[in-house]
This record gives structure tokens, sequence and C-alpha cells, in this order.
């Protein structure tokens, strides 16, 4: 079962999609929409639940139960992940298709919210067998128009990645006669199918630059008695897949954190002294497992380590994880919701009651959406990019430190053309052009939500759903209700 559905204290319905469309209602409070466009931005427009034979490698035939939700249309097209998870349901995917529309919104990416889900376990499959499971899942998203570059994106989520998301492009490319766009059908490609540099590690990118903002703010660091930045900060992480792994290894190479604590699904590690995350994944690869890390203690439930004493908190595998019954353990005064929805609104209240900050997942795991919405843009328009050469390079460093001498005084040489090239990064990679795309709109919309926070007095997760609900109300007032 869905553990955030379990959150059930005091009889009252904690579905995940309750749980979303509560968040929604308590920022609602701070607009002046009117009710009905509340009510049209909350709805999920659009949902397909089917089921699909597929045949294993034994011969035999296993029929898989699978979904497609598109939450919101006020922007086309709708964009969201696939998941491939035993308990995906319904409700999880209406509830992960809305967190959809609210991110995008937050950091001003043009698309509606989307999420799709397929009901297996990918461990107990054979990469043919995966194969088969995802073609025929777009082959159905083709013949129900769930879809299309201009329809509806899909990308990576929880179990899927570059892999899968070739191989939905494949199909869709010999199913369908849109040869100029589909290669835009789908995000999250391999680098050689379409995709771009940066996007594997986006989302976790992401992840590292708005808790780097958070730890900017020296009154909010203050309030948690901690010094400003990331450096020497202790950190547990849960979960180190795609989002988990790139946080973790950003966070300790680039924001000089210390990981304390990882969490998987077969057991926890600490060292309040430091896991190198490289020498974990490596030693993950050799055993199999992170337990027996040297130098580590071994946690057997993996779960312990959310209660692990830290600084930052980053849950980054699945939905539900901290509830009403461990909130009140978690020491970490920073939590970071890498992953999507994983404290439910119980634990929300008894961890900002605490006085801890918790930076929303509909904020911080944006960075993935957003390059998907460059990938998007490149193969729409079918540009190419990569490095230029380093002749290309010196000859624009030397054209412009002419001029400058013409202008000033200065002797052009060949040290302070070295200079240049290296400081203004002439021929930066598509990989740098990304990163830094991605990290300004992580501190915009920060900037943006911490404004809406003071301005209404509210927690970071209320002001997010603020601007979200702002943003996408304009939208309805500009174009109106058709008919
Ligand atoms: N991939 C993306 O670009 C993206 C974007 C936005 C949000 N997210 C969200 O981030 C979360 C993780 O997605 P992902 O793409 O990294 O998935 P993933 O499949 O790459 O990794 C998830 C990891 O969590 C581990 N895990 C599962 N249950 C666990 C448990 N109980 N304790 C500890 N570890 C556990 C898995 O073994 C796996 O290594 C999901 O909530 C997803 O919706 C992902």
């Amino acid at each position: 079962m869905n553990p955030a559905s379990t959150d059930t204290a005091n009889g009252a319905d904690h579905g995940f999609s309750a749980q979303v469309n509560r968040m929604f209602d308590t920022a609602a409070v701070h607009t002046d929409h009117p009710e009905g466009v509340l009510h049209q931005i909350r709805a999920c427009d659009n949902i397909v639940r089917f089921e699909f034979p597929v045949k294993l490698d034994d011969g035999s035939i296993e029929v898989i139960r699978a979904y497609r939700a598109e939450h919101s249309h006020h922007k086309k097209p709708t964009k969201g992940g696939i998941r491939y998870a035993l308990n995906v349901n319904v409700d999880e995917v209406m509830a992960l298709a809305s967190l959809m529309s609210y991110k995008c919104a937050i950091v001003d990416v043009p698309f509606g919210g989307a999420k799709g889900g397929v009901c297996i376990d990918a461990r107990n499959y054979s990469v043919h067998e995966l194969e088969r499971i995802t073609r025929r899942y777009t082959f159905e998203l083709i013949r129900k128009n769930f879809i299309g570059a201009g329809v509806d994106v899909p990308a990576p989520d929880y179990g899927t990645g570059p892999r899968e998301m070739a191989w939905i492009m494949d199909t869709y490319n010999q199913m369908t006669d849109d040869d100029l766009n589909g290669l835009a059908c789908v995000t999250g490609k391999p680098v050689g199918q379409g995709g771009v540099r940066g996007r594997t590690e986006a989302t976790g990118r992401g992840v590292y630059y708005g808790i780097r903002e958070a730890c900017a703010f020296k009154k909010d660091m203050k309030a948690l008695g901690l010094d400003t930045g990331t450096a020497g900060k202790s950190v547990v992480v849960q979960g180190i897949g795609n989002v988990g792994y790139h946080a973790a290894r950003i966070l300790q190479d680039e924001g000089d954190a210390t990981i304390v604590g990882i969490a998987e699904i077969e057991g926890a590690i600490y060292d309040p002294s430091g896991l190198d995350i490289h020498d974990v994944v490596a030693h993950r690869e050799e055993t199999g497992s992170i337990l027996d890390f040297p130098g580590a203690t071994n946690l057997e439930d993996s779960s312990d380590a959310l209660e692990l004493e830290c600084d930052i908190l980053v849950p980054a595998a699945l939905e539900g994880v901290i509830t009403h019954e461990n909130a009140p353990n978690v020491k970490a005064k920073i939590i970071a919701e890498a992953a999507n929805g994983p404290v439910t609104t119980q634990a929300d209240t008894i961890l900002t009651e605490k006085g801890a900050l918790v930076i929303p997942d509909v904020y911080l795991n944006a960075g993935g959406v957003t390059v998907s919405y460059f990938e998007w843009l490149r193969n729409l328009s079918h540009v190419r990019h990569g490095r230029m050469s380093r002749r290309f390079e010196e000859r624009n460093a030397e054209r412009i430190l002419r001029a400058v001498d013409e202008l000033t005084d200065q002797n052009f040489d060949e040290k302070l053309m070295e200079d240049l090239v290296e400081r203004v990064g002439f021929g930066a990679s598509e990989e740098d052009l990304v990163n830094s795309g991605l990290e300004d709109t992580m501190a915009f919309a920060y900037e943006e939500i911490r404004s809406e926070r003071e301005k209404y007095g509210v927690d970071m997760r209320t002001a997010a759903f603020v601007s979200a609900i702002n943003k996408i109300a304009k939208s309805y007032a500009d174009m109106g209700i058709f008919p």
C-alpha cells in the first residue's frame, strides 16, 4: 500500500491527492481568485487507466496495469515522468500530476502537469521484458492520444531512465507520422538520441541549488542555529537512485557538505565523520549493498536513517516516508524534499512546529522538468549544440582584447587572452549552458517563494503553492474559459 495513504490519525482521509489538495487549499486562502477558477486549477483534467498483456521471456503472459494522468491543460503540452513501481495507483498518479502543474508554474516552465505509472517492480524483469513493457505502454499512450510533442511529453521518474525514454521515442517514431517533432515526444533521452547533457543529473543538481539558496539566508540559518552556506553541514540521504545520488554527489563535491548517513532499500549506513558518496556507490556495485561499508555503522532498518543526527535530511526515494509517527524523532533542521511527497501533511505540521525548515518538493525537485524544457526546445528547433573549437574561442578573445586595447591603454598580450578565454568561458559546453540556466531558475524561484513567505507569514510550502496558484490563475484570467 502507498505509505502516504496510511497516515490516517484521527480517522481522516490522508490519500496522497487529498494531501496535495489540502496544501493547495491552505495556500488558496492567501489568494483572491474566484472559487470556480480555484476548483479548475485543482481538478485533474484527464486520466487513463489500462491493462495490457506482455509476453515474458519464459513464454508466459502477464497482464500489466498502467496509468497516465494529465492534470492541467492550461498550458500544452502536459509534462511529467513515468514511474515503474509496484504500488503505483490512480490516487498516486493524480497527486504526482498535480504536483507537476504547480512545479512547472513555480519555475515558469510553460507546461501543464502530467504523470504516468506502470505497476511493476522493474528489478523483477529482464531488459528484454522491460523493453516490451515500455513499448507496449507507449503504444497504448499513442492510441489514447496521451503522448506527442504538443500533447503530453513523458520523462524519467522512479524506476525509469534514459534507456526507457529512448524506447518510448523509438516506438513513437515507428508508430506515428510525426516525423518533424518525433524527438520531442519525450525528454530525458540519452544524449545521442536527442537528449541534452546535464539532464540525467538535473533533478539532483537542482536539489543542490535549492538547498544552497536556502542555506544562503543568514536570518533563516540563524533561526535554525546554523551557519550560512552548505560547507560543513552534515547530510543524510534516503535513496541513492538518480535524484538522491546526484544530489549527494554535488552536495559533497561542490557544496563541501559532509554526507553522514545513506539509506537504501537494503538498509542504511552511518558515519558521523563522513561517507564518501563515490566510494559508497563503488562498494554497492561491488558487493550489491551499501551495508558493511568500511568504518560505517549498519542500520538494519533503513527508515531509522531518517531519525539520524544531521543538519540536512534529503528524502529522495518515495512519498509518505516521514509521517506523524516518525516526524517527532526527526533531528534534521532542514528537510529537503528531493522526492515527491516524502512528508505527509501531518508530519509537515509537526516539523514546522518544531522549527525545522522544510524545502518543498514542488520547488526543490523542479530541476528535472526545467532541463527537460531545454531538451524539448532543442528537439523542436533541431539545433545542434557542441563545444566550439579552441581556435574559435581564441579568435573571439583576440577580437575583444584588441577592442579593449583600442579603448584603454592596456596592452594586448597572450596572458590576458588566456585569462579572458577562461573567465568569459567562450565556447561554453552544452552542459555549462544547461547548468547555468538551471542555477538561475532555481535561484530566481527560491527568491520568489521566499518573498511570498515574508509577505503572508507562511511556511515555504504554502508560499510555493501561492506562487503556483497565482500564475495558473493568471493564465485562466488571460485566456478565459472555453467556450
Ligand atoms: N528522476 C527525476 O528526474 C525526478 C524528477 C522529480 C522528482 N523525482 C522524484 O524523486 C524520487 C526518486 O526518483 P528517482 O528518479 O531518483 O528514482 P530512482 O528509481 O532512480 O531511485 C530511487 C532510489 O530509492 C531507493 N529506495 C526505494 N525505496 C527506498 C526506501 N524505503 N529506503 C531507501 N531507499 C529506497 C531505490 O532503491 C532507488 O535507488 C521520486 O519521488 C520521484 O518522483 C524524480
